[in-house]
């Protein structure tokens, strides 16, 4: 479970988050949705303690992500990039976090066959696609078997294959009964992927519940954020 509550982050003299407060829930992908710019990288970061708020709290599981004495058995991260170097290959980079970690060796095999890269894991991280790499990061983030997953902007850049992939993936985790928290610009790809949205423009928080409440009398999700934040010809 996933806990945010009055956060506001200001960077200089602006103020980029304001009050942001949302819940996501286990069982259930949560999209974390708006146009570029809105807040929402920071809000994960600020999540998994990347980011120190000037006010307000974001916990996972009733505490702050580094206040967990394992994180990453509490929570999966996929940011930018896998984070693997480019030398080294997926089963190496994986091998490395399982180590720093304290986590089981054993493990390595299993999320590289779970991200479906069992077969590359000799290849190089610098010569792997987007897709690859997209999926090494979920491998990663996958180590530690944690019951929530935190992901900025999965499918952006992936092909039609690759955000299918990820979506089955996403939805399969929840069944699981994962929580799952993804931030998108992308309101089309997502309304198949979600069940509950939260809506950010501007920083703040401009609408949250199940995803047929937010869409409520509109055609589509994007229609229905036109509708809530008055923005026409925002960047999608
Ligand atoms: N390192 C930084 N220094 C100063 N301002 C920043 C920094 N990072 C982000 N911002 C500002 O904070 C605001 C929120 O940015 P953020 O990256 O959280 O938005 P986002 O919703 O994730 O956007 P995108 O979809 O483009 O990734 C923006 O106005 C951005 O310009």
């Amino acid at each position: 479970m996933i806990t945010i509550d009055g956060v506001t982050r200001v960077r200089g003299r602006t103020r980029v988050l304001h009050e942001v407060s949302f819940t996501a829930r286990p069982g259930r992908v949560t999209g974390f949705l708006g146009p570029n710019g809105a807040g929402k990288t920071t809000t994960l970061r600020v999540l998994l303690g990347l980011d120190r708020p000037q006010g307000g709290t974001a916990l996972i599981d009733g505490r702050r992500y580094a206040d967990h004495d394992r994180p990453l058995t509490v929570a999966g991260a996929l940011l930018d990039g896998s984070g693997a170097h480019r030398s080294r290959s997926a089963r190496s980079h994986l091998r490395w976090v399982a180590a720093s970690n304290g986590l089981p060796r054993s493990r390595v095999g299993e999320v590289l066959d779970l991200v479906g890269l069992g077969a590359e894991a000799g290849k190089r991280a610098g010569r792997f696609s987007l897709g690859m790499s997209r999926r090494l990061g979920l491998a990663t983030a996958l180590l530690g078997d944690p019951p929530v997953l935190i992901l900025d902007e999965p499918v952006n850049g992936l092909d039609p294959a690759g955000i299918r992939w990820m979506r089955t993936f996403l939805r399969d985790s929840a069944a699981a009964g994962r929580t799952v928290l993804l931030s998108s610009h992308l309101m089309g790809e997502l309304a198949e992927t979600v069940d509950d949205v939260v809506i950010i423009d501007r920083g703040r928080v401009v609408a949250a519940g199940e995803l047929a409440e937010v869409v409520g009398g509109h055609a589509t999700l994007e229609d229905a954020f036109l509708a809530k934040t008055g923005s026409e010809g925002v960047s999608w």
